[in-house]
């Protein structure tokens, strides 16, 4: 990730480079952004272009037909109204509607660009996201640069669009309205242009101050989008009551907001002063221009007439020129934030694609840890510690262990979620290392204690989008869909939900239903179950099932998953008595492993967890032919 921060940072436009290599930069950036832009629809990228042409070109006969309209206008008290006069007025009508539409038919088509350009960069920014290994969750700075990157995703590249086109267009206009200035007098386009350097200038190192300020503020950002979030969140909504925690979270906010307004202020108050000094220097040099005017018409070197055009171009190139200038400024600005996107894509593109030429996943013999130690990123210590835990084919194979004792963690690594630090990863007898990351998922099927809820319909929460788009629909539920639902005692419910299994499973949407704790796990179990997998790993399944569920759950497990291994994680003992192996965990370390028999008749940490819970049920005393 520090990869991406040195992309981005120090890279503020200036530091010293000189106007050759800042030109140069412009110049790329548009490069860039024109390949952006049309990468993401070519029609619309000439149409607009073409329309950019045709509105510059109307600007410029504008001009020269108000010279002539102004001309014919001293006449008239010599030639009274000509055809001449009338013509020219009605060409100048027609100028300026013709330009109107076209600025409002450039508008939408802009419009059209900038959400094609912002979709594909924010499916860029998904794909990253969602294929990069699990570990980079685990580090603050990747969630940093990954809001910072959604964020741009959304309004940067849309903005590069924006300013694109502005170039284009001004660009096109000011030739336009300059070549007719020239044809009028042709000192004044050179003095105009230079009017335009300090605003260049001057906004150049604006776009600097904004991009740093952005950098600056992402942790600010993310953590008022959090505590936002909390507060509107359906999940939270009941604890957020019940703990009335609603003054604290809101004092929070406030304080978050303050610190970022006051931020703000200064930020604010700095583009002022350098907007303010760029504008001051090109009003300078504006008025000795048109004070230069005023002095060739007192000399009789320009006509009055084509003085008047002349002040209408100037007013138009004006214009042209500022519209230049901000669009040079949304580019660089703009291009900061792309340098930053592409940064984090190049970063993480090694990471996504897995090893290359990975070898074909072999049929499943087992799989195991082997000697395995892994640490969080940021942890002093170590989750496991020289572990080793295998679930051979058709083996149903349990870990317990106190909370913390790295159950999940073990989980994760053989389900190929996290790469260890030490020690191996084996399917079969292939390292995970060499076989393709998607096969593997595919042969694998795991369940989290926290597994997602997804507000989509009950096909799709078990599917995962594998029931193809007509079963989505369907109330009465795809036949491998329910079949995995009655393995895991759910059909029964989701038939009877208003619209079967084509209800959507969220209140955060119309006609929509919701299940209970326990129901949403046989879902998550269902899940699980549909996918063909040679290898299941549940963490803690039982968590929210009624006993007879769980009971029912477990002494049915072997039938589900017909011949397919599982790895299960439970506090529960009496659900892991039937297991062919159990795996006792402590700290980080496989302490013991063995049958439910052998592990009680050792006497060490299982049987003393086993008859705490037992005692529990029996105060007046456990012994193992308690029912
Ligand atoms: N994302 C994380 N970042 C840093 N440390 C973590 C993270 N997740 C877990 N840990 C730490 O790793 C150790 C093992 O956690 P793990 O979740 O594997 O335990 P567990 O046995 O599954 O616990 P539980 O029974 O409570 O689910 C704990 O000390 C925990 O604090």
């Amino acid at each position: 990730m520090s990869g991406v921060r040195s992309a981005t940072s120090g890279r503020d436009g200036h530091g010293g480079r000189s106007s050759t290599s800042r030109g140069r930069r412009v110049v790329e950036l548009v490069r860039r952004s024109t390949r952006l832009v049309w990468s993401c629809s070519p029609r619309l990228f000439v149409a607009l272009v073409a329309l950019q042409i045709v509105a510059a070109a109307s600007l410029g006969a504008q001009v020269l037909v108000v010279a002539q309209v102004l001309e014919r206008i001293l006449d008239l008290t010599e030639a009274g109204v000509t055809p001449g006069l009338v013509w020219s007025v009605a060409a100048l009508a027609g100028l300026m509607a013709l330009g109107a539409l076209i600025a409002v038919a450039q508008g939408s088509v802009r419009r059209l660009l900038g959400e094609l350009v912002a979709r594909s960069m924010n499916e860029k920014v998904q794909d990253v996201a969602t294929t990069v290994p699990l570990r980079n969750f685990e580090d603050p700075e990747f969630f940093e640069n990954l809001q910072r990157v959604r964020q741009s995703a959304m309004t940067r590249p849309f903005q590069v669009t924006q300013g694109l086109f502005t170039v284009i267009g001004t660009v096109a206009s000011s030739v336009a309205v300059g070549a007719a200035l020239v044809a009028l007098y042709p000192w004044l386009l050179p003095l105009l242009a230079v009017g335009a350097v300090p605003v260049l200038l001057t906004s150049r190192r604006e776009s600097a101050l904004e991009f740093r300020f952005t950098v600056a503020q992402t942790t600010n950002q993310r953590e008022r989008t959090y505590v936002n979030y909390v507060q509107t969140n359906r999940d939270e909504a009941k604890e957020i009551r019940a703990f009335q925690v609603s003054p604290w979270l809101r004092d929070r906010y406030r304080a978050l907001y303050d610190s970022y307004l006051e931020a703000l202020r200064k930020h604010l108050g700095r583009r002022l002063r350098l907007a303010t000094l760029g504008q001051v220097l090109s009003g300078v040099v504006l008025v000795g221009t048109l004070l230069l005017l005023v002095v060739l018409i007192a000399n009789g070197e320009v006509g009055v007439a084509d003085a008047g055009a002349a002040i209408v171009g100037i007013r138009a190139l004006q214009g042209q020129i500022q519209g230049l200038v901000g669009g040079v400024q949304q580019i660089h600005e703009s291009g900061l934030y792309l340098d930053d996107l592409e940064a984090f894509f190049r970063h993480h593109a090694d990471e996504a694609t897995g090893p290359a030429g990975a070898d074909d996943l072999p049929p499943f013999d087992g799989a195991r840890i082997e000697k395995v130690s892994f640490r969080y990123p940021g942890s002093g210590t170590e989750a496991l510690q020289d572990v080793t835990i295998e679930v051979g084919r058709g083996e149903v194979v349990a870990v317990v262990g106190e909370n913390g004792s790295g159950k999940t963690t073990a989980a994760k690594v053989l389900a190929g979620l996290y790469e260890p630090d030490a020690g191996d990863v084996l399917w079969g007898e292939t390292p995970y290392a060499k076989l393709s990351q998607d096969d593997l998922r595919s042969r694998v099927a795991v369940i989290f204690q926290d597994f997602v809820r997804y507000a989509f319909s009950a096909t799709e929460n078990i599917a995962l989008d594998r029931a193809g788009i007509d079963a989505r629909q369907d109330p009465a539920g795809r036949e491998d869909v329910r079949a995995a639902a009655r393995a895991a005692d759910i059909d029964g419910a989701l038939s009877r939900l208003p619209h079967g299994y084509a209800t959507r499973l969220s209140r955060m949407f119309d006609d929509s239903a919701d299940l209970s704790g326990g129901q949403w796990q046989r879902l998550a179990i269902a899940r699980a179950f549909y996918r063909d997998a040679d290898l299941v790993i549940l963490d803690e399944p039982s968590a929210a099932l009624d006993p007879r569920a769980e009971h029912d759950l477990f002494s049915s497990l072997r039938t589900t998953l017909r011949g397919r291994s599982a790895l299960f994680i439970s506090h529960r003992f009496a659900t892991v008595r039937g297991a062919d192996r159990i795996y006792v965990m402590d700290s980080g370390r496989v302490v013991e492993s063995g049958t439910h028999t052998e592990l009680m008749a050792r006497r060490g940490l299982y049987a003393e967890l086993f008859e705490l819970q037992a005692g529990a049920y029996f105060p007046d005393g456990w012994s193992s032919s308690a029912p």
